[in-house]
This record gives C-alpha cells, sequence and structure tokens, in this order.
C-alpha cells in the first residue's frame, strides 16, 4: 500500500519541482560533485585550493604517465601536489609549473583531479621518480581499464587545447587561461575560447541480414569499421549522417535512431554521435567512393561474431583477415547492439 502510494505522489513531485527531484534525493553524491566541479571553474582560488588538496596526472608533450601493474594493465598515476612539487625540485623546476594544471574531473572520493604537462622536463627522470613510464596515446587509450581511458583523453584534449589556442584569432594577443583551464579570455577583443570538440556522426547501416563497415587507407592491416564523417556547419545530425552515407558508398539510409555518444581524441577531440539505419535489401547496392574508403562491405551476424573474436588490436604480428574497433569504441558498441537485435530476431 505504502509503496503504491508513494509511486502515485512521484509524478506530482517531478511536476513540482522537475526532474531533478529524484535525482537529488538519490544521486546527491553526484549531484555535489557537479556543482562543486562548476564552482571550481568559476572561482580560481577555490581551484588553486583544490589544485593543492587534489590529484595530478602527469603528462610529457600530450604523452601520459602510466604505472604498469602487470604487461596487460596498465592506470594512470594519481599524484598529490607535494608528490609532483617533490618529482619537480628532483628534475630542476622549481615547482612554479604546478599552477599551470589544468581542472579534469573529480573523483568518486572527492579528490579534484588535475592534468600537467611537464614537457620541458627531462622525461625519463619524470618517469623514473614516479616509477611509470609514458606511452602514447594511441595505445595507452586500449589497454586504460572502463573509466580511466575517457579521463586521460580528455586530460590529453585538455592539454592540447590549450597548446595551440594561445592566440586570439581577431587580435592575435595572447590569451589567458583561468585556474581551472576551463576556457582561454583575451584582455583586448574581451573574447573567450572555449574547448572545442567537432561533430561527427558515426552510423551502422544495416539491410536487415547484414552490416554495413569500411576501411580507409589510413587504418591497420584488415581493420573495419562503422561509417563515420565530420558534420559540416549548419547541419543536423540527420543530414550529416544521410549526407556520409550517400558519399561514401551511394545509399540513402532510413530509419535513423540514436546510439549514443562519445568523446574520441584521435587525431583531434571529435564528438561521436553513434546512430544506427537502414537501407531496404532491394537498394542495397554499394558504390564505394574509393577517395575516402579503401573498402566498404556488407557482413553477415556469422563474420562479425568471427572477427569479435579477435582481441583489439591484434599483435603485429599476427594480424587477421578482418578484426573489429575494441571495447572503448563506439563503433564497437554499435556493432554489438547490431548483433544483440540480430539475435533477438533469430530466436522469435
Ligand atoms: N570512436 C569510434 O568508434 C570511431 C571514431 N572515428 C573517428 O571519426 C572521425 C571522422 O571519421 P572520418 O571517416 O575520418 O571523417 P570524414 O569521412 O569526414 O573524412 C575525414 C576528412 O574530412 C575532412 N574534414 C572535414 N571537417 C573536418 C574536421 N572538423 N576535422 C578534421 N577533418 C575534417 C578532412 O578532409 P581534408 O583533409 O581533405 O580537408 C578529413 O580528412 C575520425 O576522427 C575518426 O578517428 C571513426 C570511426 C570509429
Ligand atoms: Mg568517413
Amino acid at each position: 500500500m505504502i509503496q503504491s502510494s508513494m509511486s502515485a505522489l512521484r509524478p506530482l513531485r517531478t511536476l513540482l519541482f522537475g526532474e531533478h527531484y529524484s535525482l537529488t534525493r538519490f544521486c546527491s553524491g553526484f549531484v555535489s560533485r557537479m556543482r562543486y566541479i562548476n564552482r571550481l571553474k568559476e572561482n580560481d582560488a577555490a581551484c588553486l585550493s583544490a589544485l593543492q588538496n587534489g590529484h595530478i596526472f602527469l603528462f610529457h608533450r600530450l604523452i601520459p604517465l602510466l604505472q604498469c601493474s602487470d604487461p596487460e594493465t596498465f592506470r594512470p598515476i594519481a599524484l598529490t601536489y607535494s608528490e609532483v612539487q617533490s618529482v619537480l625540485h628532483k628534475c630542476g623546476s622549481d615547482g612554479s609549473l604546478l599552477k599551470e594544471s589544468i581542472l579534469i574531473g573529480c573523483s568518486e572520493q572527492n579528490h579534484a583531479q588535475f592534468c600537467l604537462d611537464v614537457g620541458e622536463l627531462d622525461p625519463a627522470a619524470i618517469a623514473q621518480n614516479c616509477k611509470g613510464t609514458f606511452m602514447d596515446l594511441r595505445k595507452a587509450f586500449f589497454l586504460l581499464e572502463g573509466a580511466e581511458a575517457p579521463l586521460v583523453a580528455k586530460a590529453q584534449a585538455l592539454l592540447q587545447w590549450h597548446q595551440i589556442n594561445r592566440f586570439c584569432g581577431a587580435t592575435g594577443q595572447l590569451t589567458q587561461r583561468n585556474q581551472a583551464g576551463s576556457q582561454r579570455a583575451c584582455s583586448s577583443s574581451s573574447i573567450v575560447y572555449y574547448p572545442k570538440m567537432s561533430p561527427v556522426v558515426i552510423v551502422l547501416v544495416s539491410d536487415g541480414k547484414r552490416c554495413l563497415l569500411g576501411r580507409q587507407s589510413s587504418f591497420p592491416r584488415g581493420l573495419y569499421s562503422a561509417l563515420a564523417g565530420f558534420c559540416d556547419m549548419g547541419e543536423t545530425l540527420e543530414e550529416a549522417l544521410r549526407r556520409e552515407v550517400a558519399e561514401e558508398v551511394g545509399l540513402e539510409v532510413q530509419n535513423i535512431i540514436y546510439s549514443s555518444s562519445q568523446h574520441w581524441p584521435f587525431p583531434h577531440s571529435s564528438f561521436m554521435l553513434a546512430c544506427h539505419a537502414t537501407v531496404s535489401p532491394a537498394h542495397s547496392q554499394l558504390n564505394v567512393d574509393h577517395l575516402e574508403l579503401e573498402d566498404a562491405r556488407w557482413f553477415t551476424e556469422e563474420e562479425i561474431t568471427c572477427a569479435l573474436q579477435v582481441k583489439a588490436p591484434p599483435w603485429r604480428d599476427h594480424r587477421p583477415a578482418v578484426w573489429l574497433p575494441p571495447k572503448h569504441a563506439v563503433a564497437h558498441r554499435l556493432i554489438m547492439e547490431w548483433r544483440e537485435q540480430q539475435h533477438s530476431q533469430d530466436t522469435e
């Protein structure tokens, strides 16, 4: 009885207080962390104080510092302010570099998280003092676990954005960052610059029985992925998706269904918007633009299942004919969703 009267009240609460009513009640840790991060972006003094009590991840010329527990498991090293200070001193720096740290998040234990590029210092000395190793993000991204890969990717993307946005496009003057590193401003033009991602559509096209994957000549040998392309200025997600598929493989898609999104750090920050779409089997003849794609083909469920068996990325000396994007990539998620849907159709 109590349960049913409580649930009858819930829509009324939502009407009166909005969706956030239930969110704040049940996710207060999440809400307070989000509000804390927001405050640090707006308040330089609070951000500096959070840095002194927070965790810092080091990079050297955009390459993250990781710790290896066994050959297959890598984690970013979360250092305290005093640990970084001590490492910087040992490597001949006065520690003033620490103020250049950039806010990247807040851990579930409520520690503000920052990243810092120590590009002017000797990477070997830093790595030795931290008992870590600097590893290229393209490799590291696939060896890191769960939530750590996106955090490291976000850190690298923000560091890179600051490095290439030091000047105002209107006045040519140096821009100044806020303490959190969430924006840069030009005092002459008053323009405020914010970190930017380029929107990209990525789509898994199906003809009901097969799904469509393609590869660019720059992909590692044997890797096939869902079709993707940058959105043009002024386009909707649906328009960009229809245009990209038409350009790359000469098909007209229907039934666009949004799946999910992700930040993709390579080669620069993209905001991947992932969708499913269909073509009728009668209109599935491919006309591939070989300037854009080296190859595109239809894959059956069996072929997908077989390609998913390959551990991605495969070792250099053991490259199979076809392999698929690894689990961190949203293309992988689209493929898994498609396979699940085929499975449920088969068992109906
Ligand atoms: N996470 C995932 O699962 C996947 C992610 N991706 C990512 O999606 C992105 C887009 O895929 P891709 O097929 O290459 O895109 P496109 O099919 O749009 O082709 C890329 C070309 O588009 C032009 N271009 C237009 N706008 C931009 C822009 N804002 N930034 C860079 N280039 C632009 C460039 O051409 P030009 O140089 O001639 O000007 C570039 O070479 C890539 O960054 C790729 O890494 C792709 C597949 C899977
Ligand atoms: Mg493309």
